[in-house]
């Protein structure tokens, strides 16, 4: 281990992220009875240009209007790019209540990015002696902020967690996609004549873990378009937490229960873990470093394996 201890996370649940469109207010209730972790108020992309400064208010009202209950509430504001970022960080923070915990930004390129808007918070907080200090989430969607992955995850310390936005990423690289997420078609490997399918995302979303661990961020998985496709979601939901991802987005309230699913280790699996550091437990009082458990070799790393698996279940109570 380096001399410099690797960060926990924020340990709150994040499993799911079920986003809506501040256009469309009638289905913010809905928003707050589903079982998803996180709630994503959009002002950005699901949002017409003709409907930005309405779709700001209708979020503002409902912040306070409505009982949120436990979730994580965040709004997505307008990218650094246009005009109406800076409006919503404005009216966000000088009009809507305390129970608002964090701001979304999209497309992020590099730290200065983080840098201005959380200057633009503080500088409000302040001035209205807003005494909940609001959180950050990153959007990686573009080439300029997976190069700059490492730098963003380190652009502030109100920064929480970390999304891979696959539409606007493959948009940006020049991917020959127009499915969000998921098995692309053309990206397979051959051999004897047999297609076998790899995985498109994979590397953005190693490198925006891998940024998210080093700096003690959540790393999240974006939206996955097919709403229809179940077993798609469930498939790419379970890659992502393989590598180390927290949760996902749900673009439609069916995706909430599956995200909630694949990002929840089963009974079967923080059943193994505690065997495991009880193995271990056992393996140490023996003076043993190593053991064997179920014909397989456990050591001192497994235990941090193992620990991963039930600080998860003891977030949902396991
Ligand atoms: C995708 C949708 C437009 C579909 O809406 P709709 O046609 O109303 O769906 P259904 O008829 O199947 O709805 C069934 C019931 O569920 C309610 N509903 C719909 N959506 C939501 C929701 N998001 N949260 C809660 N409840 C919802 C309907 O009202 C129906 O209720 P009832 O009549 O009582 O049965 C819509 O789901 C939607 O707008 N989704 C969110 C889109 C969004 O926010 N997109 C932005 C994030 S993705 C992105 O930006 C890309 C990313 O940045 C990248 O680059 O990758
Ligand atoms: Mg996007």
């Amino acid at each position: 281990m380096s001399f410099r201890i690797q960060p926990p996370a924020p340990a709150r649940l994040n499993r799911c992220q079920l986003f809506g469109p501040g256009s469309r207010p009638a289905i913010f209730e809905k928003m707050a009875k589903s079982e998803a972790d996180v709630i994503n108020l959009d002002l950005e992309d699901s949002v017409a240009p003709d409907d930005k400064d309405q779709a700001r208010k209708n979020v503002i009202q409902a912040i306070g209007d409505i009982d949120w209950g436990d979730k994580y509430l965040s709004v997505r504001i307008n990218g650094l790019d246009t005009p109406w970022w800076y409006r919503d960080v404005v009216d966000l923070l000088e009009q809507a209540g305390e129970r608002l915990d964090q701001i979304m930004i999209p497309k992020v390129g590099c730290a200065s990015d983080v840098y201005a808007v959380d200057a633009l918070v503080s500088a409000v907080e302040q001035a209205r002696g807003r005494s909940k200090r609001i959180t950050l989430e990153v959007i990686i969607e573009s080439a300029a902020g997976i190069c700059h992955v490492e730098e963003i995850a380190a652009g502030s310390p109100r920064l929480q967690a970390m999304s891979l936005g696959a539409a606007d990423f493959a948009a940006s690289m020049g991917m020959q996609t127009t499915g969000i997420g998921g098995t692309q078609e053309n990206y397979y490997m051959l051999r004897d004549g047999q297609k076998y399918w790899s995985d498109p995302w994979h590397w953005a979303q190693a490198a925006i873990v891998a940024a998210c661990r080093t700096h003690g961020l959540l790393p999240v998985d974006g939206p996955f378009g097919d709403f229809s496709d179940d077993e798609g979601f469930i498939a790419q939901a379970r890659r992502s937490a393989t590598l180390g991802m927290v949760g996902k987005w749900a673009i439609h309230p069916r995706q909430v229960a599956l995200a909630n699913q694949v990002f929840s280790p089963s009974p079967e699996q923080v059943a193994e873990a505690r065997e495991i550091l009880a193995a271990m437990e056992k393996a140490k009082t023996e003076g043993a470093g190593a053991t064997v458990y179920k014909g397989r070799l456990v050591d001192i790393a497994s235990i941090r394996q193992a620990e991963v698996i039930v600080r998860q279940a003891e977030m949902i109570g396991r």
